[in-house]
């Protein structure tokens, strides 16, 4: 169960299911082509080879994002590897690993090209080093490619399948492969004719149709599709030719792929969509009071505008002080003041949401009695009872009052932010700096986040004000996400600042 705040769950949560969130959902939509291939079948096979260094008699490797350390081996050629970690540069954060987004990449491209939604869980851990040099290639004989798949967990079976599954999208391209696709052959040749997921290359392979040029090129010594295909005598092949079998064994046989993790780490269940989700919360000082945003996000199975929908329901947040009494006793509360609606990703259509509605508030809070929790009533206004939406019991917390992001007088510009922070500070000596994960990084030449500590200090141009003190510090125009640390008379304090500005800023 989802509890907040979990920075894991909610950020994987919003690139699954939210459309416009991450340019994943975009780029892999409607199986799109490039680079004579389909973006899906690039991060598949992204997926494929990072997984393929794991070993199940030590435990170690699998999807751990390796593959950025192994990039330059000759088992991992092709410009399909480059893209896809461009493509996912943005997508990590200081939680999220680039492991959990080359696995969200491979449920995307399934997905996008038309198969099933498999479900994803979450929680991978990056590798800091490259794995062992153990991707099967195509001259390997039939022997190798049984142990292989005996050492990545996957018997011959499963092998075949897995195999059938991952060769639905995409091909082989000659200036990668020039001895596989030889000069007599198109430069680009596909494993099956139509760019969708679905279970063609089998008919293909069946029928004896198929210009899969590792199953009919002319060097003979590369058929490795044919002899893995043909090595049970087409008994798992006669029984993929049916879609549904296809579909639930690919389902099945790629999660498990992608599912497979050094046996350190633990994933988390499976993904589902949150219906109540508390977002953008920010508080912080401005003009003699507290001034706290927060978005209550609601999913909807209906695509509609949420005005001509839900015409009377209301949505109130609520919330209690910190210290002393000011609020009546059922809470201080407000009304949003702005609704919008994104459009759930094909992922989350799958799962039968439609849309996101967002409720935004923006609450002017007593300085003196500050906040300590706030929760949210629903009102559908139908006859039903109100909703109390309150983490499940647990209250939304708000821990801490004394080391705060301040986004009015934070600054952006193009090259970067001017951060400010506000510290509740007698002393005017706290030490504030802040956790910054960067996209990209200057020194590796290859598609990497990498992670910065800032130093801040006191900041002349905002005198102190409300019981609070200015620190401030520049902030890379690459920052993913920041995280704040102060310690303020001998005690630690820290926040989360996955976005730098919200609606009501
Ligand atoms: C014995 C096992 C395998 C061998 C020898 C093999 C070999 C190859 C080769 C030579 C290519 C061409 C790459 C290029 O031209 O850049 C390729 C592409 C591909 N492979 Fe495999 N593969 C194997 C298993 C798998 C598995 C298990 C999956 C996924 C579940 C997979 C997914 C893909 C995909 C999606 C592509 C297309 C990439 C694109 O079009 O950009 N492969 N494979």
């Amino acid at each position: 169960v989802y509890n907040w705040p979990d920075p894991l769950l909610d950020n994987i949560d919003d690139q699954l299911h939210v459309d416009r969130f991450t340019t994943l959902n975009v780029l892999s939509r409607d199986c799109a082509t490039r680079d004579g291939t389909t973006v899906g079948a690039q991060w598949l096979r992204m997926a494929f080879h990072d997984f393929a260094t794991h070993d199940i008699y030590t435990g170690k490797g699998g999807l751990d994002a390796s593959i950025i350390f192994e990039l330059d081996r000759s088992q991992n050629i092709g410009l399909g590897m480059r893209r896809s970690l461009v493509d996912f540069l943005g997508a990590p954060t200081e939680y999220v690993g680039m492991a959990d987004i080359i696995a969200m990449g491979a449920v995307l491209s399934v997905v996008g090209c038309g198969g099933p939604a498999l479900p994803f869980r979450a929680g991978r851990i990056d590798a800091t080093k490259a794995g062992p040099e153990t991707v099967p290639e195509p001259q390997q004989d039939l022997d190798s490619h049984i142990a292989a798949f005996k050492r990545l967990g996957f018997n011959k079976t499963e092998m075949i399948g897995l195999l059938a599954c991952g060769h639905a999208l995409g091909g082989v391209r000659q200036a990668d492969f020039p001895l596989i696709v030889t000069p007599d052959l198109p430069v680009g040749v596909t494993f099956q004719v139509p760019f969708i997921f679905n279970n063609s290359i089998v008919h293909e392979y069946l029928d004896s149709t198929t210009i899969n040029v590792l199953e009919v090129g002319s060097n003979i010594s590369t058929r490795s599709d044919l002899r893995i295909f043909s090595s049970d005598g087409n008994v798992t092949m006669n029984r993929l030719a049916s879609s549904d079998v296809f579909n639930t064994e690919c389902t099945n046989l790629i999660r498990r792929m992608i599912d497979t993790v050094p046996s350190t780490v633990t994933l988390t269940d499976p993904v589902e969509i949150i219906d109540y989700k508390v977002q953008a919360t920010m508080l912080f000082p401005s003009n003699g009071s507290l001034v706290f945003l927060a978005t209550m996000r609601i999913v909807q199975d209906i695509f509609i505008a949420a005005e001509l929908l839900r015409p009377n329901r209301t949505v109130t947040m609520f919330w209690k002080e910190r210290y002393g009494t000011f609020c009546p006793e059922k809470g201080c509360s407000t009304e949003y003041f702005e609704l919008d609606f994104e459009s759930a990703s094909l992922y989350g259509f799958f799962k039968g949401v439609t849309q996101f509605d967002y409720h935004r508030f923006r609450a002017e809070i007593d300085l003196n009695t500050s906040i300590s929790h706030f929760w949210f009533e629903v009102d559908p206004k139908n006859g039903s009872a109100p909703l109390i939406i309150d983490n499940h019991g647990a209250n939304y917390t708000i821990d801490q009052d004394v080391l705060l992001f301040d986004p009015r007088r934070s600054s952006f510009t193009k090259g970067g932010s001017n951060m400010v922070v506000a510290v509740k500070d007698p002393s005017g000596h706290a030490a504030v700096s802040a956790f910054t994960t960067i996209s990209g990084s200057p020194l590796i030449p290859w598609p990497v986040n990498t992670s910065a500590t800032t130093h801040f200090a006191l900041d002349p141009s905002h005198p102190p004000a409300d019981g609070y003190k200015f620190y401030s510090a520049p902030i890379s125009d690459r920052a993913l996400s920041n995280t704040l640390h102060a310690t303020v008379s001998g005690k630690a304090y820290s926040q989360w600042v996955p976005l730098l500005t919200a609606p009501g800023v």
